[in-house]
């Protein structure tokens, strides 16, 4: 029995579908990565897996049971990380977690789960005091306890500092690896890329893609990727007018060329040598980044902030 399923799920806001007729099936024991940009629908999917609002139209099922007609049941089998937790109430971090713990009638050791997310030490300071990167590790201890059988997490990172990001992708192996299965929402590509087995692409409200890593690049064709490091930033080249080109990054010093295959990188190193002086050259694969732009172009919200950066 799948851990998620939903039919033709769809649900509306006057005019917009945040989510439309979603068909998603998650089996027991996946990581599954949820991405999409700004506005995408992931956050109502989620409230519609906990029946926290109401489909328009189509079904959900967790665990097998209908979430309109369980909430309960599934809920506590679930832990939840929700996007920006409140920590607005006077307690410590650790009586957040006691709260948590005894909201789910459930024993497990605070010492533990505290030493799990780094906050030992601050344990005794008021939540609301924690930095953010604090809070976002309180929330994702509280959403471990009782062992969940399915771990919700949008966008975990958010406020993560590269430790805490480590940490946190550790926790979630550590997660999967003990058979909970994991519903990863993010924009972050590579946050996904380096935790997830499969991932679903949402889109202004549609399942664009769901697919493995490899299957999405697949999908997605065979491009190739070259990266050239040059002494100055190397902007307004032209670049993307060559044939054959189907995406340009710039970041400092480094432009990123996707090619639709790999024959054209030579094409865009005359280019770009001809233009600018260039101090080093890597090719590379298609990253999850670049497809996630292509499959999400033109995005309600203007395809998030992973999309801003890139010319076409
Ligand atoms: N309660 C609501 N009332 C009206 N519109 C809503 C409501 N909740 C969500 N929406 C709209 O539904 C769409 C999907 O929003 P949702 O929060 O699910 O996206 P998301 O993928 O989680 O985005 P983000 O990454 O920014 O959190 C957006 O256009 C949003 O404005």
């Amino acid at each position: 029995m799948p851990t998620i399923e939903t039919r033709g799920l769809t649900k509306s806001f006057g005019d917009v579908d945040a989510v439309l007729d979603l068909d998603l099936t998650i089996e027991a024991g996946e990581v599954f990565g949820f991405l999409g940009p700004n506005g995408a629908g992931k956050s109502t999917t989620i409230n519609l897996l906990l029946d926290y609002i109401r489909p328009t139209s189509g079904s959900v099922e967790v665990f097998g049971m209908d979430a309109q007609r369980h909430p309960a049941k599934i809920r506590e089998r679930v832990g939840v990380l929700p996007e920006g937790y409140g920590f607005d109430d006077p307690l410590t971090g650790r009586e957040y977690l006691d709260w948590a713990i005894g909201t789910k009638d459930a024993d497990d050791d605070p010492a533990a789960l505290l030493d799990l997310v780094s906050l030992t030490d601050d344990a005794g300071r008021m939540a609301a005091d924690y930095s953010k990167g604090m809070q976002q590790r309180l929330a994702f201890a509280m959403a471990l306890v009782d062992d969940p059988d399915l771990l919700i997490l949008d966008e975990p990172s958010t406020g993560l500092d590269p430790n805490g990001v480590r940490t946190m992708r550790e926790n979630v192996a550590d997660v999967a690896a003990d058979g909970t299965t994991v519903f990863f929402s993010s924009h972050h590509l590579a946050e996904v890329e380096a935790v997830c087995d499969r991932v679903g692409v949402m889109n202004e409200g549609e399942l664009v893609a769901v697919d493995s890593i490899d299957g999405l690049r697949d999908t997605v064709g065979g491009h190739a990727a070259i990266e050239l490091e040059c002494a100055t930033p190397p902007t307004e080249l032209g670049v993307e007018a060559l044939d054959g080109v189907v995406d340009v990054a710039v970041e400092d010093h480094t432009l990123t060329v996707t090619c639709v295959d790999p024959g054209r990188k030579i094409d865009v190193v005359t280019h770009v040598a001809e233009r600018a002086d260039v101090v080093d050259i890597l090719s590379t694969t298609v990253s999850l980044e670049t497809l996630f732009n292509e499959l999400t172009e033109g995005g309600r919200e203007g395809g998030g902030e992973t999309t801003a950066e890139v010319a076409q």
